[in-house]
């Protein structure tokens, strides 16, 4: 360990904000043999990591930016992990007077991928290159391998690539890091990979809910259920942890600490962030707006305790085959999961092609294998099918995925209608199922649609037998005119 103050350019990588993300970060970079500058706004933080950690590598540790930035190699590289929003706006701003043209600022907080678009704008007329990288795995991930998803210039990923992989995820030999595309590219598949990972949470959330109250198992009981299911199809960072956490006793009361946390999900606002850009682009990513929603209902405490009491109806009867419906109950978690995935994905061809990214899917399952929260077996298989057809306009369209729907389909239906009958809210379950129907349907209900439309606005509408727009004189004689 080297922990000094100096002049000396010497670290290949800086990074400001020391926080959980940052200080693990920084110390995997030193364990993957770099010279790592150390910089954050209260030196409290730095001098706690250099005290429990400083023998992780060779650290430079700094107090203020100018020092900071004297202290890095050039072409100087700064990894920013601050609070998104405000924060980072204001350390960048420090950092771009203090840095000179060629230097990169790369941005791995969760920033919001418009912000991240300005910012590279501002910094490129300053000669400066600005990455925004999309960073997921947690406090765990960040030591030991997170996936990485710059966006940015092509050339800067030539100076930053090699660092950023080395400190990534691997599986099986490949780097959890690949350039995404230009500008806010990389933070906004990373919005995405965050709503899909509500929508993966929310539909564990919903299977526990079956579990605990169709069948009337205890926390224990589910860990082993899932401990199970994570033995096949459905094995995954998520289902794993979630054995972890139904496992977990309280040790003040001795009862499962699941049943003594409040009901009430918080969020930090990437999940509303996608479904807003969703709604934007006009995508319908279903699973993960009713996560979203799902999330809000839990907080909305004043009116759930006003609530409480309502009338319920006649509910139906409990199942009697707790292994079929345990099954059933897997088989919908997986395929939800699958349209869950699919809309994401979607939704990452739409933004794509709205800002000409040219974001290349397959590689982007590829980097989500490892590392990062949504890792799962099954992205081999999200991989092989962009492999295969890097056009495909719907990942459910894939064969591995339509027989593993068609295989699951008749459970995921008798999962949704036996919740109903309960009284069990699956709005996971029941919004990807819809949304499957939808997708299937010969035809929709929007021909209605369209005709209120045009008698009420005279919005026009398309025919199934003719080309071009026509409009019904509805508040004349009812003939059709052309539009
Ligand atoms: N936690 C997680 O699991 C993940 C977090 N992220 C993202 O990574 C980033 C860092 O996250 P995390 O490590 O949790 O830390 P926080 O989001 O809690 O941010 C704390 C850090 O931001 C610094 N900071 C806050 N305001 C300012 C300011 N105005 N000027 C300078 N520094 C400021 C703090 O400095 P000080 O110590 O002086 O207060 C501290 O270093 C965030 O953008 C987060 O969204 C991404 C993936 C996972
Ligand atoms: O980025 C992450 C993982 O990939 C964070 O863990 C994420 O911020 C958690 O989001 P929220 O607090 O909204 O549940």
């Amino acid at each position: 360990m080297t922990v000094e103050r100096t002049e000396n350019p010497r670290a290949q990588i800086g990074v400001t904000g020391l926080a959980v993300m940052g200080s693990n970060i920084a110390r995997n970079f030193a364990r993957h043999g770099h010279t790592v500058a150390l910089h954050n706004r209260s030196v409290a933080k730095t001098d706690a990591l250099l005290e429990a950690h400083g023998d992780d590598g060779d650290f430079v540790r700094t107090e203020t930016i100018d020092e900071f930035v004297a202290a890095l190699q050039k072409p100087r590289r700064v990894l920013v992990m601050v609070k998104a929003g405000d924060a980072t706006d204001a350390v960048i701003d420090e950092l771009a007077h203090a840095m000179e043209p060629g230097d990169i600022i790369i941005d791995g907080g969760n920033a919001l991928y418009t912000d991240t678009i300005r910012r590279e704008a501002a910094l490129r007329a300053r000669g400066l290159h600005f990455v925004g990288a999309g960073i997921s795995g947690g406090e765990e991930g960040a030591l030991n391998g997170p996936s990485i998803m710059p966006g940015g210039p092509a050339e800067s990923y030539e100076a930053l690539g090699p660092l950023l992989e080395s400190i990534s995820a691997h599986v099986d030999g490949t780097p959890c890091c690949t350039h995404i595309g230009p500008d806010g590219s990389g933070h906004f598949v990373k919005m995405v990979h965050n709503g899909i990972e509500y929508a993966d949470m929310q539909l564990i959330g919903e299977a526990y809910h079956l579990l605990r109250d169709a069948l009337g198992y205890d926390a224990p009981k589910i860990a082993e259920v899932f401990s199970e299911w994570n033995t096949g199809t459905l094995e995954s960072y998520l289902i794993e942890i979630t054995a972890d956490v139904l496992r977990q006793t309280d040790a003040s009361t001795g009862k499962p600490l699941v049943d003594v946390i409040v009901d009430a999900a918080e969020q930090k606002g990437t999940g509303r962030w996608t479904v807003k850009s969703a709604l934007d682009l006009g995508v319908p990513v279903t699973g993960i707006a009713e996560a979203v929603f799902a999330r809000a209902l839990s907080g909305s405490r004043t009116q759930r305790a006003a609530a409480r009491g309502l009338a319920s109806g006649t509910l139906g009867d409990k199942p009697t085959d707790a292994a079929q419906f345990t099954e059933d109950i897997r088989r919908a978690l997986y395929a939800s999961k699958i349209v869950a995935y699919a809309q994401g994905f979607d939704q990452i061809a739409a933004g794509s092609a709205e800002y000409g990214w040219n974001v290349d899917r397959a590689a982007l399952a590829t980097i989500w294998r490892g590392g990062c929260i949504i890792r799962a077996q099954f992205l081999n298989r999200i991989k092989e099918a962009y492999d295969a057809d890097p056009q495909l306009p719907s990942l459910i369209l894939a064969p591995y995925f339509r027989e593993a729907i068609e295989a699951g389909i008749d459970s995921w239906r008798r999962v949704v209608a036996t919740a109903t009958m309960l009284g069990i809210p699956v709005p996971a379950f029941a919004s990807s199922l819809s949304y499957y129907d939808g997708l299937r349907a010969d035809r929709l209900p929007a021909a209605l649609t369209q005709g209120q439309r045009d008698f009420f606005g005279a919005h026009t509408y398309e025919r199934i037998d003719a080309d071009g727009k026509f409009h019904t004189l509805w508040s004349g004689d009812r003939t059709e005119v052309r539009a």
